[in-house]
C-alpha cells in the first residue's frame, strides 16, 4: 500500500468517531485533508466544525460542513487531526503544515482528541521530525539562540507566514526524552507563541494504518 493510501485507510477508520455527533474539531494536512472529503457523506449529522487552519476552513465550506468560531461552541465532543511523529505514550509533534496553534487550541478545547495517521510517524522517541516553534517574528532570532543553547538546530521555515502572521522555527536535532518539561521549557520563552510538542495534553486515541490493519491504543 502507497503512504497516500494508508492516510485514506486511516482517515476512513475516523469516521467511526464522528458518527451521531453535531460538532466536531478538524484540524490540518494531507491525512485530515482525505478524512473531510469523507465526511461529504456525512453532512446529515455533522452540523458545524471548529476548523485548525484557512485551508481546513476552506476545505470544509467544499464538502457543505459550515465553519464555527470556537468562542461561540465552548467544549468539543471530538476532535480529528494528524500528526508528524507519534510516541507510544501518545504524545506527538505537530505543526509540519504550520498549523500547530490552532490545533493545540482545539485539542485543548475538546474532551477526545484522536489522531489519525500512517504507520510512518510512530517512533519510541519524539524529535526526528524537526520539531515545529511558532513564533512573534521579532523574536525569531532570540528564540533561536535560546534553542541553540538547548542542544537544537532551529531552521527558520523561510517564505512561509502563519495563519496568525506569525514565523515558524523547525529544530533539528533533539532527542525529546521528556517531552512535558521540554514543551513547558519552549513555552516559557519569551516570543514563542507555541510549541508542536503535544505533551501536556497528548492524543486520546491514536489510529494508525499498518498494512491492512488499523492499530488502535
Ligand atoms: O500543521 C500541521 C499538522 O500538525 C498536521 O497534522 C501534521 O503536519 C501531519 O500532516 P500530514 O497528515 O500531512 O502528515
Amino acid at each position: 500500500m502507497t503512504q497516500d493510501e494508508l492516510k485514506q485507510k486511516v482517515a476512513a477508520a475516523a469516521l467511526d468517531y464522528v458518527k451521531d455527533i453535531p460538532l466536531i474539531g478538524v484540524g490540518t494536512g494531507s491525512t485530515v485533508n482525505y478524512f473531510i472529503k469523507m465526511l461529504a457523506d456525512y453532512k446529515s449529522t455533522i452540523e458545524g466544525a471548529v476548523s485548525s487552519s484557512v485551508g481546513t476552513s476552506e476545505r470544509l465550506k467544499k464538502v457543505g460542513i459550515p465553519v464555527l468560531d470556537l468562542n461561540e461552541v465552548g467544549t468539543l465532543d471530538i476532535y480529528i487531526d494528524g500528526a508528524d511523529e507519534i510516541n507510544p505514550r501518545k504524545q506527538l509533534i505537530k505543526g509540519g503544515g504550520g498549523a500547530l496553534t490552532r490545533e493545540k487550541i482545539i485539542a485543548a478545547a475538546s474532551k477526545k482528541f484522536v489522531c489519525i495517521a500512517d504507520g510512518s510517524k510512530c517512533v519510541d522517541v519524539l524529535g526526528k521530525f524537526p520539531l515545529p516553534i511558532e513564533v512573534i517574528p521579532m523574536a525569531r532570532s532570540y528564540v533561536a539562540r535560546e534553542m541553540v543553547k538547548m542542544g537544537g538546530q532551529p531552521v527558520w521555515r523561510e517564505n512561509f507566514v502563519t495563519d496568525n502572521h506569525n514565523h515558524i522555527l523547525d529544530v533539528h536535532n533533539l532527542d525529546i526524552l521528556d517531552p512535558i518539561e521540554l514543551e513547558k521549557t519552549i513555552n516559557d520563552i519569551t516570543g514563542v507563541v507555541c510549541v508542536g510538542l503535544f505533551a501536556m495534553r497528548p492524543a486520546d486515541v491514536i489510529l494508525v494504518s499498518q498494512g491492512d490493519e488499523i492499530k488502535s491504543w
